[in-house]
């Protein structure tokens, strides 16, 4: 079965790239990579090549998001599991890859969310991966969150043909997926929606005090928070949901609970009620989660 090391990178399509590019700077907190001819923006928040791309195109949502492979071994038992039940997957050109900085990748869209899938190796370059904390201590990109209608079998084709190990559910509303065995209690979120959506993006950040200064800086630099901060029950993790300059989503959380690659928890299912999604009571704003298009690549 496929072994992943982590979520790599999440690629967004943004209404304005300049607005969007000084956002996810000055505002989330990543650091600036470069621009690529065809006008994309690299941002990193660890020491990767990046981990957020963003694309010029309405209407804003998730374009694709890359799972890191643990060695170049796993392409061949992920192409298996992906034969096995009949899902079509693209494997990416030399070029392509050279040009995404990768050594190697498998492309497939998820048949319930129709978010495209990007399994990959990092290349092995000298280019400079060099991450600097800025006002807000991001360790890494941490979790999606993908709606759809078919949410238990999205779970199903997660776990079955992807390998991703369930770390609790909250009733039938919206299920947590590690991509194993990288220990923290999600990667991949996938909640029921009316329709196939991205409905968040996290990143993890260093300590408390990272979600407090943030709560006072998104207000200073007036950026919609829209729910927190709070306490997850399910992961543990301290968070703070906030909107990008499209109404996308976007999450700080501290605290995330690890599992052991062997010998862990049995996942939970807790019960469907706002006590699941947070400890201390925050109220959701209606925004929350609900810009989000998710765009279909043809995987020929
Ligand atoms: C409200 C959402 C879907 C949610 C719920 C719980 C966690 C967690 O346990 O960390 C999240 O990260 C969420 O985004
Ligand atoms: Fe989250």
């Amino acid at each position: 079965m496929t072994r992943y090391r982590k979520l790599g990178y999440v690629e967004l399509n943004v209404e304005s790239i300049a607005r969007s590019a000084t956002f996810y700077r000055d505002v989330a907190g990543l650091q600036h990579v470069r621009q690529r001819q065809d006008g994309s923006v690299l941002l990193r928040c660890d020491m990767d090549a990046y981990s957020v791309v963003l694309h010029e195109k309405a209407p804003a949502g998730l374009k694709c998001v890359g799972l890191m492979l643990e060695d170049a071994s796993q392409f061949e038992a992920l192409h298996v599991q992906l034969r096995e039940h009949g899902t079509a997957y693209k494997e990416l050109s030399a070029s392509e890859c050279k040009l995404r900085q990768i050594a190697r990748a498998t492309r497939i869209t998820e048949p319930n969310t129709q978010a495209t899938l990007e399994f990959y190796i990092p290349a092995d370059d000298a280019s400079d991966r060099t991450f600097q904390p800025t006002h807000t201590r991001i360790q890494r990109l941490g979790h999606i969150v993908l709606g759809t209608q078919r949410s238990s079998e999205a779970v199903v084709f997660f776990r079955d043909v992807l390998n991703f190990r369930v770390s609790d559910s909250i009733g039938e509303t919206v299920t947590f997926m590690r991509p194993y065995p990288n220990p923290f209690h999600h990667g991949i979120g996938v909640v029921c929606s009316g329709h196939p959506m991205l409905h968040h993006v996290n990143f993890m950040v260093t300590e408390i005090d990272d979600i407090g200064r943030a709560l006072h800086r998104l207000r200073a630099q007036g950026a919609a928070i829209v729910h927190g901060p709070g306490r997850h029950p399910t992961s543990g993790s301290v968070f703070l949901y906030f909107l990008d300059p499209d109404g996308i989503t976007l999450e700080y959380s501290f605290g995330m609970e690890e599992f052991l690659e062997i010998h862990a928890r049995e996942p939970r299912v807790l019960p469907a009620a706002p006590e699941s999604i947070d400890s201390w009571g925050a109220t959701r704003d209606p925004r929350m989660g609900s810009v989000g298009e998710i765009e279909v690549a043809t995987i020929a």
